[in-house]
């Protein structure tokens, strides 16, 4: 029997490849597609908005269906939504939206109690795999000789609205936590002096329609270490996603993360 799954978000940049691949997978059954109802395309035929043609399923605000698993690419009110969805039919939860405010955040630990719910700020493989490979580094690096600065470079399309990425954030964060690094800052200008050790430091650069960069700058002295990772489309994030529902759906109530989708 093929998992049923609902989207939330699903007008969206990312909702649109969901419903485009997870309507072609057989081993899913997409039947809801929640979308906020002040959407220019609200009440449209989802597969005609994603530009796949009718799937004869409207974007909504509720449903009577019921699925086992929602995924959510949307805005952090529309993410809160998606936690009481979620809540209410006892689905497993795929959470994607980033620039989520602490009290979203503690929504979702608090739901977490009742509901399965994998939770990452990036569903693509090779992004979870170099976040792997950053741990590895700063683990190595933490107390060479000279000292090993850390700096964070992202770039995403014109239309992103949260800054710097999440993905960004939490390769600060793993790094960080493996460095013993309590400082985080944005940006430089005016004369912040000398750059001390201690500290990783985020860019985030906003152009036409990039789907999603990071470079993880190691700078040594005498030698720079660079992690570079790309997506060349939204597919990454899409298919990681729903890999991550047919993993979620069933499961007993708990937090995971990609790494435990990917088994990495
Ligand atoms: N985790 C990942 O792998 C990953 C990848 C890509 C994007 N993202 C994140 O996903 C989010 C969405 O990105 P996007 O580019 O698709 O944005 P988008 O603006 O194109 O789409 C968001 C959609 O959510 C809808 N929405 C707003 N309020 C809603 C509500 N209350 N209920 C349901 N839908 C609602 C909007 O109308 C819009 O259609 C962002 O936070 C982005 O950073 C995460
Ligand atoms: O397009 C976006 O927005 C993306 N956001 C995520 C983030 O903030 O980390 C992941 C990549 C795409």
């Amino acid at each position: 029997m093929p998992i049923t799954i609902a989207i939330n978000g699903a007008a969206g940049r990312m909702g649109q490849r969901l419903v485009a691949l997870g309507s072609e997978d057989k081993s899913l059954e997409l039947v809801a597609c929640f979308e906020y109802s002040g959407h220019p395309k609200f009440g449209q035929d989802a597969g005609d908005v994603a530009g796949i043609g009718e799937l004869g399923l409207h974007l909504v605000d509720q449903t009577d269906e019921t699925y086992e698993a929602i995924i959510d690419f949307s805005v952090p009110e529309g993410a809160h939504a998606a936690i009481e969805r979620a809540v209410q039919a006892k689905a497993a939860l795929v959470m994607a939206t980033t620039g989520l405010e602490e009290q979203h955040k503690a929504k979702i630990r608090e739901a977490a109690n009742v509901i399965p719910i994998v939770w990452a700020p990036s569903m693509s493989t090779t992004v979870n795999l170099t976040m792997k490979l950053c741990e590895i580094a700063a683990d190595a690096l933490k107390d060479i000789q000279g000292g090993a600065d850390v700096e964070i470079m992202e770039r995403h399309h014109r239309y992103k609205e949260d800054s710097p990425s999440g993905t960004a954030l939490r390769f600060g964060e793993l790094i960080a936590n493996k460095m013993g690094i309590t400082k985080h800052i944005h940006g430089r200008e005016g004369r912040p002096g000398k750059r001390p050790h201690d500290e990783i430091a985020y860019h985030a650069i906003r152009t036409g329609d990039n789907p999603g960069e990071h470079t993880i700058i190691f700078g040594l002295l005498g030698e720079t270490m660079e992690l570079t990772v790309r997506a060349s489309n939204r597919d990454c994030y899409a298919s990681g996603a729903l890999q991550a529902a047919k993993f979620a759906a069933g499961k007993k109530p708990g937090l995971y993360s990609m790494n435990d989708v990917l088994g990495l």
